[in-house]
């Protein structure tokens, strides 16, 4: 089966590649209405309009930051807003060569007779809105599928049905000129130890690699974007250098070497062990062909958003604080990071218990 190739071909490689640029990394900004309301709820703001485009205002224009940053994913809202000044976001994004990326998803629902498995939702008119997104700037997108830990879960229907929705999303990006980011998350609730969760991330990659070469899908203008390879929520934890094993054990079991980029998510992570598990990743002396980095959301805005608490007067502070963490992850993506970037705020845990997105 050969792999896509249209008038975009080009320009979705070169784009891929230039968001796995080692030193770089991604800033997950895409929170939908729902996701952010949660968030601003627990620094007590309301989840208003002007109050989702502050935030945003703050973190892209953080002096310095975006040094750091390949790319900034969006929510549809923010990828039309712009600075108190008027800038568009898109703008202020590109001049720092930083590119714009959207998610496309639409939530999760139930698969009716599972065990409260999912499927992901958002392919109504999705060639049509991918093509709306290139014209206002966008250059990636984002797909989010979930998978749990369970007794008998993931089950094959989830499995295969989330594999398939991937590809599926994949391909319609590469048709319209946006770079695929394919998320499959295997969230970490429950008491199973690592291996399990090795195990099933394994599984995962592999029904998805196959899926996006039976959708004919250029994996070189991809990224991925799995869960790190963790211990249950409910179990003891380990230490990075372990979880560094098992996820780039699995990850070189599945992820062909075509894939530039493969960028975690955070999932509950607190700020210091999500840039500590990156960080002894990228210093494990076993080959990689692909660069690691960062597409982290909670664990690249918690202590800024607390730090900002919806008051102007902190936005300095705050902007402080979303630089420290930008730094260390970038470190991060080098093997280079020394830890200790920011005290309390950063090991505070962002594990929520049956989170709902
Ligand atoms: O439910 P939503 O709004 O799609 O949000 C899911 C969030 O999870 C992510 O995929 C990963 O975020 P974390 O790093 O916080 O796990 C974000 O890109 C996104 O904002």
């Amino acid at each position: 089966m050969s792999a896509f190739v249209g008038k975009y071909a080009e320009e979705l490689i070169k784009n891929a590649k230039y968001i796995a640029t080692p030193g770089k990394g991604i800033l997950a900004a895409d929170e939908s209405t729902g996701t952010i309301g949660k968030r601003l709820s627990s620094i007590n703001v309301e989840n208003i309009e002007s109050n989702r485009q502050a935030l945003r205002e703050l973190l892209f224009t953080s002096p310095n930051a975006l040094s750091c940053l390949s790319g900034v994913i969006l929510f549809e809202e923010t990828l039309y807003q712009k600075t108190s000044d008027g800038k568009p976001f898109v703008e202020i994004l590109e001049e720092n060569n930083v590119i714009p990326g959207i998610k496309v998803d639409k939530g999760t629902v139930e698969i009716a007779g599972t065990n409260g498995e999912t499927t992901t939702q958002g392919f109504d008119s999705l060639g049509a809105r991918c093509q709306q997104y290139y014209k206002a700037g966008a250059r990636f997108a984002k797909w989010r599928a979930v998978l749990k830990i369970g007794p008998n879960e993931p089950s094959e229907l989830a499995i295969q049905q989330n594999a398939q929705g991937l590809a599926r999303y994949a391909i319609i990006c590469q048709e319209n000129g946006l770079v695929p980011i394919v998320e499959p998350e295997v969230l970490t609730d429950g008491p199973h130890d690592i291996k399990k969760c090795a195990a099933v991330t394994e599984t995962v990659l592999a029904a998805v690699y196959k899926a996006l070469n039976d959708h004919h899908v250029l994996l070189e203008g991809t990224l991925l974007k799995p869960n790190m390879v963790t211990p249950g929520s409910d179990s003891p934890k380990v230490a990075p250098e372990v979880i560094a094993q098992y996820t780039v054990t699995a990850l070189r079991r599945t992820v062909p070497p075509a894939v530039p980029g493969i960028v975690f998510l955070s999932g509950g992570q607190s700020e210091e062990e999500a840039t500590q598990n990156l960080d002894a990743m990228n210093k494990l002396e076993v080959l990689k062909p692909w660069t690691l980095s960062f597409s982290f959301g909670r664990a690249l805005q918690q202590s800024t958003l607390k730090t900002w608490a919806g008051k102007k007067a902190n936005v300095g502070k705050a902007q402080e604080a979303f630089l420290s963490r930008c730094k260390a992850n970038s470190e991060a993506t080098l093997g280079k990071y020394s830890g200790g970037s920011a005290g309390g705020l950063a090991s505070e845990s962002l594990f929520v218990k049956g989170y709902k997105y």
